[in-house]
């Protein structure tokens, strides 16, 4: 069951917030859905937006300022939690960027997560309850996120070009098996078996060659977050897309640093690449 917990009018059209319980996780989930004004009755465009470490489902719809353009361009936009919560895995809550808030958008395989820490087979849960209880358009589906979550966006959709038509990140952690934060998570998620990594890392599945994106991938960086240097590495996304053919539209922003701030600023720029390109 999908229990509304609570609702607020916004730009003629409704935020809310909800809870269900997901069979991917095995435990309630929360996330908001952001429908636009006339959105009865009607197959809309709907956007998926993955948050980065410590954030919920309330980060984007309170912090990013997406609501005035989404309820223009007639988007519905759907954030879930960034993980499950009270999974009871001994130590999920005891660091910020791995366990409870940093779910890293994959499969689990190694114990003790692999039982609820499955936020990947989550989204594709959650996409299909959006589009049965919302009425969002099943051909008209993009993805997008921040930071864990832009790059959870890139391999949700370099996974599943069929069922995710259009992708943007904010500064992804775009080549995760080659830094602290993504060698932290697969380590513990994956195990210590690298072979089974590249599966989940963006990097590596444009290096595979397949162009899965012609009309190309939207990337906003901005140069003065602390995170670009040791933990994000978009020049090794741009260099893979570059080999595959794979088109790329990254821009770095002079100034610009890791928070919301930042996606305030382009978040405009990116619901108008999906709508433009999920007409
Ligand atoms: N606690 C950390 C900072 C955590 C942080 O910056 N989280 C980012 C996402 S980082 C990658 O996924 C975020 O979006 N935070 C929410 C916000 O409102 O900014 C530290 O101490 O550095």
């Amino acid at each position: 069951m999908t229990t509304l917990i609570s609702e607020h009018a916004s730009f003629g059209g409704v935020q809310r917030f909800y809870q269900h319980d997901s069979s991917a996780i095995g435990l309630p989930m929360r996330f908001s859905v952001y429908l636009p004004p006339g959105h009865e009755g009607k197959r809309l465009p709907v956007l998926f937006y993955l948050a980065g470490l410590t954030c919920t489902e309330e980060t984007f719809a309170i912090k990013a300022g997406a609501q005035r353009v989404a309820a223009e361009l007639g988007l519905i936009v759907v954030a879930p939690d960034t993980s499950p919560r009270g999974a009871g895995v001994p130590g999920e809550s005891e660091s910020w960027d791995f366990g409870v808030g940093a779910g890293f958008y994959l499969d689990a395989t190694a114990e003790p997560w692999a039982r609820h820490y499955r936020m990947a087979s989550y989204i594709l849960e959650l996409r299909e309850l959006v589009l049965r209880e919302f009425g969002a358009d099943e051909a008209r589906c993009g993805i997008f996120g921040h930071s864990m979550g832009g790059h959870g966006a890139l391999v949700l959709a370099l996974r599943h070009p069929d069922l995710f038509r259009s992708v943007s990140a904010f500064a992804p952690i775009a080549a995760p098996s080659r830094c602290p934060w993504g060698e932290k998570a697969f380590g513990g998620y994956l195990g210590t078996d690298r072979s089974s990594w590249a599966a989940w890392d963006a990097t590596e599945l444009v290096s595979q060659g397949a162009v899965r994106f012609p009309a190309g991938i939207l990337v906003d960086q901005g140069l003065a977050d602390k995170f670009l240097p040791d933990q994000l590495n978009p020049h090794l996304f741009e260099e893979a897309c570059r080999v595959a053919g794979q088109p790329l539209t990254l821009r770095r922003h002079e100034g610009y640093d890791h928070g919301y701030y930042f996606i305030a600023s382009f978040v405009e720029d990116h619901l108008r690449f999906h709508a433009g390109q999920l007409g």
